[in-house]
């Protein structure tokens, strides 16, 4: 069993045992139906994964990293937030007819700001700092941004990442408002971990702890089957992430730049159905 399937199945029985539903609120998501998505949940989960020990992905069903990978990829290499970018179609709900999804995601991350070094993006930013500022406590980027939210068509659910380095050790902070546990939470783990080993790799550091806080950790009305029919398959141990290394610009990683070694995730046939 990796050890992202143990925190998966801790994460999944705490919720479904000790959770609370919101059943009796007005809730924004709907299914394809119109009916209201509701969502039973805890609050404050932190789940930590040590990325020298292992990757963590899920192997109680497979989580279709390369997916991930390329929405990741368009987030904070792209730094895009049209649809037109992405090669899923993860997102084509809430695009408008342009294939835009507003000044969400990758837009933010665009944005220049001014500092004393020059102007700067949040992800070149990052860069600048891990390279000049080792010791510096301020290597964060934030998605959240109040004064454009109203032009976000859906509002950012993993918005911030904090970077700290210990050493030549490269930690970080994914701060996350939302989850939707079954669909995403593994899917941005995996994510956040490869972008962990990139800022690494390309930072002349090495991947070590990747530390995730959950604020809303939620399971959808009917995902519920889902989850309990997963939490009985068998796991497997967790597979080998191999990454190019010859690779020491971040923006020359491509979705080929990454490898699964024994990748065995258990037979999984369910379609899931996602909250719009
Ligand atoms: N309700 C909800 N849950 C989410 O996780 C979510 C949203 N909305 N809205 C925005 C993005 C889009 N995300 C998504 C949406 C769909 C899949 C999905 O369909 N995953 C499939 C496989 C996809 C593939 O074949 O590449 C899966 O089985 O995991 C994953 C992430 C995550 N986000
Ligand atoms: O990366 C992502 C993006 C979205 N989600 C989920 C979390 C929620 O279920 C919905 C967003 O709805 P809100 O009402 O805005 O919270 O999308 C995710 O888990 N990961």
């Amino acid at each position: 069993m990796s050890h992202a399937d143990q925190l998966f199945l801790q994460n999944c029985r705490e919720i479904l045992s000790h959770g609370v539903w919101d059943t009796d609120l007005p809730v924004r998501p709907r299914w394809e139906d119109g009916t209201p998505a509701h969502t039973i949940k805890k609050f404050g989960i932190i789940n930590r994964y040590q990325l020298q020990e292992e990757f963590p992905i899920l192997t109680l069903r497979r989580t279709y990293w390369k997916s991930a990978v390329d929405e990741l990829l368009w987030i904070w290499q792209k730094k895009s937030n049209n649809i037109h970018d992405l090669s899923s179609h993860i997102w084509d709900q809430w695009a408008d007819e342009s294939g835009s999804i507003g000044k969400a995601y990758g837009y933010q991350l665009s944005v220049k700001h001014h500092y004393p070094e020059g102007d700067m993006d949040q992800v070149d930013r990052v860069l600048y700092d891990l390279k000049h500022n080792p010791a510096s406590r301020r290597i964060l980027t934030s998605l959240y941004n109040f004064e454009d939210l109203h032009d976000m068509h859906l509002y950012p659910c993993a918005y911030s990442m904090t970077f700290n380095v210990s050493g030549k050790v490269l930690n970080a902070i994914l701060n996350q408002r939302s989850q939707d546990m079954l669909t995403a939470n593994n899917w941005n783990v995996v994510q956040y971990a490869i972008l962990v080993h990139m800022f690494a790799q390309v930072s002349g550091l090495v991947p070590g702890e990747l530390v995730h806080v959950i604020a809303d950790a939620h399971i959808y009305d009917r995902h519920i089957p889902i989850v309990e029919r997963m939490l009985e398959r068998a796991p497997a141990p967790a597979p080998r992430l191999i990454i190019d290394s010859s690779v020491t610009d971040f923006y020359a990683f491509t979705p080929d730049s990454f490898r699964l070694d024994g990748y065995t995730p258990a037979a999984f046939e369910e379609k899931i159905p996602i909250a719009i």
